[in-house]
C-alpha cells in the first residue's frame, strides 16, 4: 500500500520533472527564435547593401551576392584562391573587424603595421602616396596603398573606392580585397600583382622584354578589364586615368587594370589645367570640351596599344610616329619595337594597329566601342590559332603522304626481292 507520504513525494517529483520540461522547452523555443531572428535580420541586412551587377555576359567573376555567400572568386590572384578577402574577415571576426557597406574587410592599423615590418617593404610611391608589399597573418602577401594624410582628394577618393571597388571584380582589374581607416590612416588593400607595372615591364631596363604574344594577350586582358567597367558594371565606370603605369601583372603576366575608382585633381601640364588624367593618354576632345566619356577611355587605350606596339613613352613624342604610321597600311612595320623585329607577324602588327588608329579618332564617336576592340583583338589570335590549326592539319596529311610512300617502296622492295629469289 502506498502511503500518502510516498504520494506526495512522487508527486512533488512529477512535478519537478514536468516543470524542468517545460522550461527547457521555453529556453529551447526561445533560443531557437532569437537565432532565426538574427539570421534574417543579416540576410536583410546583405540584401539591401549588394547592388546588381549586370554581367552582360560578360567573363565576369562578380557575384552580387557576394556579401551572402563569402565566395567571390578572384581568378589568377596570388591571394588564397578559395577564399579572398572573406576568408580573411570570416577569420578575424572574433577580433571586432568590421566590414563595411560593400562587405570589404577593414583591417586595423595594427594589423597593417605588422604585415608591412612597420612600413618598410615600399613597393613605390604614387600621386596617393606609397605602396607597400604585406604578408598578412593567414599568409595571403597584398599591396597596401597608404593614402597621403594631407591630402583632402584622398580622403573623398578612399570612400568612392571602398564603396565602388566593393562591388566590382573581373579577372582583368586589380581587385580590393580590403581597407584600413585607423588612427588617422587610410589604406587600400589590393591583391598582390608580382610582374609589377606594365611601363615598368616596357620601359625599365629591367624589364625582361615581352614577346609580340604576350603583348597581344595584355592588349586583350586590358580591353576586357575595360570592357567589364563601360559594359558589365551597373552604373557603367569611366576609368579616367587608363595608362600603362595602371596596368598590372600577375605571376602568369596576365594583365588586371588598376586604380579605377580613384581621379586626380590635375594633370601635369605646365599650367593647372583642371584636367584630370595623366599627360600623354589624355583625350583631346576632352581637352576642348572638359566632358570625360567612355570613349576618352578608349583613347587612353588607343596610346597603350602603340606603346604595345613600339616601347615608346607617350612622353617621348609617341604620337608623333603614331601619325607616322597612318600614313601607309604597313606604316606600322616602321615603328615597331626593335627587340620584335623578325619575331612577330607584321600582318597581325599592322592589324592591332589599325584598331589603335580607330580608338585615337578626333571625333570621339567614330571611335569603336570597347566591346568592338575587344572583338577585333581577339580575332587576331583566333585567326593566327586557325592558320596554325590548318598547317598542323596540312602537316599531318603530309607526314601520312610519306609514310604510305615510304610502305609501299618496302612492300615494291620486297617483291622485287622475292622475284630476284624466284628466277636464281
Ligand atoms: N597591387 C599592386 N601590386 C604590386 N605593385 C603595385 C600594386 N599597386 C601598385 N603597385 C606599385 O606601386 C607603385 C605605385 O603605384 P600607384 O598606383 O600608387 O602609382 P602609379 O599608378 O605609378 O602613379 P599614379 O598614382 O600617378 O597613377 C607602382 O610602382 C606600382 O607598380
Amino acid at each position: 500500500m502506498v502511503n500518502s507520504a510516498d504520494l506526495v513525494t512522487i508527486g512533488i517529483s512529477a512535478g519537478l520533472a514536468i516543470g524542468i520540461l517545460i522550461a527547457s522547452l521555453v529556453f529551447c523555443g526561445i533560443r531557437w527564435y532569437k537565432k532565426h531572428s538574427h539570421l534574417r535580420r543579416c540576410a536583410n541586412e546583405r540584401c539591401s547593401t549588394a547592388l546588381p551587377i549586370r554581367t552582360n555576359g560578360l567573363d565576369a567573376s562578380i557575384d552580387s551576392s557576394a556579401s551572402v555567400s563569402n565566395s567571390i572568386a578572384i581568378p589568377g590572384s596570388e591571394f588564397p584562391a578559395k577564399d579572398s578577402h572573406l576568408f580573411w574577415w570570416s577569420h578575424r571576426h572574433d577580433k571586432d573587424q568590421l566590414a563595411s557597406a560593400s562587405g570589404i574587410p577593414r583591417y586595423s592599423y595594427k594589423d597593417i603595421q605588422k604585415a608591412t615590418h612597420n612600413f618598410t617593404t615600399i613597393l613605390g610611391q604614387g600621386s596617393f602616396g606609397p605602396v607597400y608589399k604585406a604578408t598578412m597573418a593567414t599568409g595571403g602577401v597584398v599591396a597596401v596603398k597608404v593614402l597621403a594624410s594631407n591630402s583632402k582628394q584622398g580622403e573623398k577618393e578612399f570612400q568612392t573606392e571602398v564603396s565602388l571597388l566593393g562591388r566590382l571584380h573581373h579577372r582583368n582589374l586589380v581587385n580590393l580585397v580590403g581597407y584600413c581607416v585607423d588612427k588617422g590612416q587610410h589604406m587600400l588593400i589590393y591583391e598582390f600583382m608580382s610582374n609589377g607595372s606594365l611601363e615598368n615591364l616596357l620601359y625599365s631596363e629591367e624589364g625582361q622584354g615581352l614577346s609580340w604574344e604576350e603583348r597581344l594577350q595584355i592588349a586583350l586582358d586590358i580591353s576586357h578589364g575595360i570592357e567589364y567597367l563601360h559594359e558589365g558594371a551597373v552604373p557603367p565606370v569611366i576609368h579616367r586615368d587608363l595608362k600603362s603605369a595602371n596596368i598590372l601583372l600577375d605571376q602568369s603576366m596576365r594583365a588586371k587594370v588598376a586604380d579605377f575608382g580613384l581621379s586626380k585633381e590635375e594633370v601635369f601640364d605646365g599650367r593647372n589645367s583642371g584636367l584630370k588624367g595623366t599627360y600623354g593618354y589624355i583625350d583631346p576632345a576632352y581637352i576642348s570640351s572638359n566632358k570625360f566619356t567612355m570613349k576618352s577611355d578608349i583613347y587612353s587605350f588607343g596610346v597603350i596599344i602603340f606603346e604595345l606596339i613600339t616601347a615608346i613613352h607617350p612622353h617621348q613624342n609617341l604620337m608623333e610616329f603614331v601619325n607616322l604610321a597612318a600614313m601607309s597600311p604597313d606604316g606600322a612595320d616602321e615603328i615597331l619595337d626593335k627587340q620584335l623585329v623578325g619575331e612577330c607577324k607584321l600582318e597581325e602588327v599592322r592589324t592591332l594597329a589599325s584598331i589603335g588608329h580607330k580608338c585615337l579618332h578626333k571625333t570621339p564617336r567614330k571611335r569603336p566601342s570597347i566591346g568592338e576592340v575587344s572583338l577585333a583583338i581577339a580575332r587576331i589570335k583566333q585567326r593566327r590559332f586557325a592558320k596554325e590549326h590548318t598547317m598542323s592539319l596540312a602537316d599531318s596529311d603530309l607526314s601520312r603522304m610519306v609514310s604510305r610512300i615510304e610502305n609501299q617502296q618496302v612492300e615494291l622492295f620486297e617483291i622485287a626481292s622475292f622475284k630476284d629469289k624466284a628466277t636464281e
